[in-house]
């Protein structure tokens, strides 16, 4: 049912994706705000940013100011203001609702936290008033809060609403979201699944031939599968299986990074079925792709969303270079176009063109932003996009991080306290901790899984630039040690190369059976 429109999204960003173009001086904000857009079929609004009334929980920005105003009167010396020309882009936000919302609108419970307007009910539950940034930090060294909230305040902090997407394909999704009501089915694209039962993963099969991805997967893999299949044939050329032989073997699956113990699973096969007999090359090949889907299988899993979270947050990590930024885009694109509502947080703030180059995919994939200027704290900026994703009612947010592997300590702490800083906020947050991997740098891979595994918690990998490396074999190495799943991996720069893990298909691709 989605696929229709994925589909459109795709297309979409075909043309463009692989050279994204910054607007260098026309941040997007003021374009939003200058030209309000009269339709925004696809987000679902809390009704406008009206004043607070006594007894509902404070705003955001209300919470934010109280929180800088008692860290000035602590520290009067500090300079706390939020410049002017900035604040009014934030709050209110700059996109006000031009859907009909009902008067006293019913927010469900999970949504209560969201700080908009709300029934009886969820203005008397405590536990949906936001969560002081203070406490959050509460366990942080000692000084750390007062240099978190100055940097929040310095962060220049940023939220752009989301372009619409484009037409919506499904006239069900379509006429939910302007009816301003939940799903009650969400329909999650393919590769991802939900925690909760009912969810229809691909309701469109026949729009999306698996022959196409299948190509592209063979295509993306070509050069790890023709460098290994072309040393297979040639070692087994008249020759009978021996021990040397099987030496060779072991030799050559090693070196295509496909690691110890996957290279002993596929000799001891081989020896057990055809020792002392005559060996063709698709004989290995066959086997081949028979053990590394085994190795493969267990962790060939769709990313898990519990949609009960709002919102569910994916925190990315990895090396810089690794392919973070581009494929937050694209899961942003899968997501969005599956009509979920979805929030980019720009927590690269090392790099100024890390935040460009998000808020291009933001704008790409109709999902809302918050970015901050340059070397702020990448923890507050975490805590204020939490907290514009709860009030902007967000199904995922998606947190991008730095990735700077030479000043190792610095990024290290700094993935630290993001983590505690949004565990706080949700004590199951991230709820998803996604690590990208470039095939291309192979063995070094492996090494990466292991640093940012024990600081970060990852607990899932997205292998990127699978297409046209030859080292692709180093998926089922890291799949074989660490055993983490693998939800997608990247097969080129545009927004529809990201492809849910499938096992047997990678296996068959790599060892160039069925080709
Ligand atoms: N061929 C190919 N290129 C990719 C893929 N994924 C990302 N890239 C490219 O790799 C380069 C780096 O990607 P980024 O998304 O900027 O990587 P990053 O990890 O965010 O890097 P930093 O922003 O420096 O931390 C870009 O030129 C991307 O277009 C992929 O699957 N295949």
């Amino acid at each position: 049912m989605a696929l229709g429109f994925i589909k459109k999204i795709f297309t979409f960003g075909k043309d463009t994706a692989t050279e994204p173009k910054p607007e260098a001086e026309a941040p997007v904000v003021e374009q939003q705000a200058a030209e309000p857009r009269a339709a925004e079929p696809h987000i679902i609004e809390p009704a406008p940013e009206e004043p607070a009334a006594a007894s509902a929980p404070l705003s955001v920005d209300e919470e934010r100011d109280a929180l800088l105003e008692e860290a000035e009167a602590a520290n009067p010396e500090a300079d706390y203001h939020i410049s002017e020309d900035v604040e009014p882009e934030i709050y209110p936000l700059p996109h006000a609702p031009s859907l009909p919302v009902t008067e006293d609108p019913v927010v469900p419970a999970e949504m209560e936290t969201a700080g908009g307007p709300a029934g009886d009910e969820a203005v008397a539950e405590p536990e949906a008033e936001p969560v002081p940034v203070e406490e959050i930090v509460a366990d942080e060294p000692a000084g750390s809060v007062e240099e978190l909230v100055e940097e929040i305040a310095a962060a220049h902090v940023e939220t752009v609403e989301a372009e619409a997407p484009g037409e919506l394909a499904d006239p069900v999704l379509e006429e939910a979201i302007r009816a301003e009501r939940p799903l009650e089915t969400p329909v999650l694209p393919k590769g991802f699944a939900s925690s909760e039962k009912a969810v229809v993963e691909e309701a469109a099969p026949v729009a999306q031939p698996k022959r196409t991805w299948f190509q592209r997967l063979r295509e993306g893999l070509a050069r790890t599968s023709s460098q290994l299949t072309g040393q297979i044939t040639s070692l087994f050329t008249k020759r009978k299986l021996d021990d040397d032989t099987l030496q060779d073997l072991e030799d050559l699956l090693i070196q295509a990074d496909l690691g110890v113990e996957t290279a002993l699973r596929i000799t001891d096969t081989l020896a057990s079925e055809r020792y002392g007999k005559d060996v063709t090359g698709a004989d290995v090949s066959r086997i081949m792709s028979t053990e590394i889907t085994k190795v493969l299988e267990p962790v060939a899993k769709p990313l898990e969303l519990d949609l009960n979270h709002k919102p569910h947050v994916i925190l990315v990590v990895g090396v810089n270079g690794t392919g973070k930024t581009t494929t937050i885009g694209k899961l942003a694109a899968k997501l969005s176009g599956a009509g979920l509502k979805v929030m980019l947080a720009a927590g690269d703030t090392f790099r100024a063109a890390a935040i460009e180059q998000l808020k291009i995919w933001a704008e790409r994939t109709g999902s809302d932003i918050v970015s901050s200027k340059l070397g702020a704290d990448a923890a507050g900026l975490a805590y204020e996009a939490y907290e514009q994703a709860k009030l902007k009612k967000s199904d995922v947010l998606i947190v991008d991080t730095a990735g700077r592997l030479q000043n190792k300590a610095e990024l290290m702490a700094e993935l630290e306290k993001i983590v505690r800083v949004l565990g706080k906020l949700d004590p199951d947050a991230p709820h998803t901790v996604l690590q990208t991997l470039d095939a291309t740098t192979g063995q070094n891979a492996m090494n990466q899984v292991e640093i940012f595994r024990n600081v970060a918690g990852v607990s899932g990998l997205i292998m990127t630039k699978l297409d046209g490396t030859a080292r692709g074999g180093i998926l089922v190495a890291i799949a074989a040690k660490h055993k983490l799943p693998v939800y997608f991996i990247g097969v080129g720069e545009g927004i529809d190369d990201l492809e849910p893990f499938e096992a047997k298909d990678f296996a068959e691709a790599i060892a160039g059976v069925g080709a």
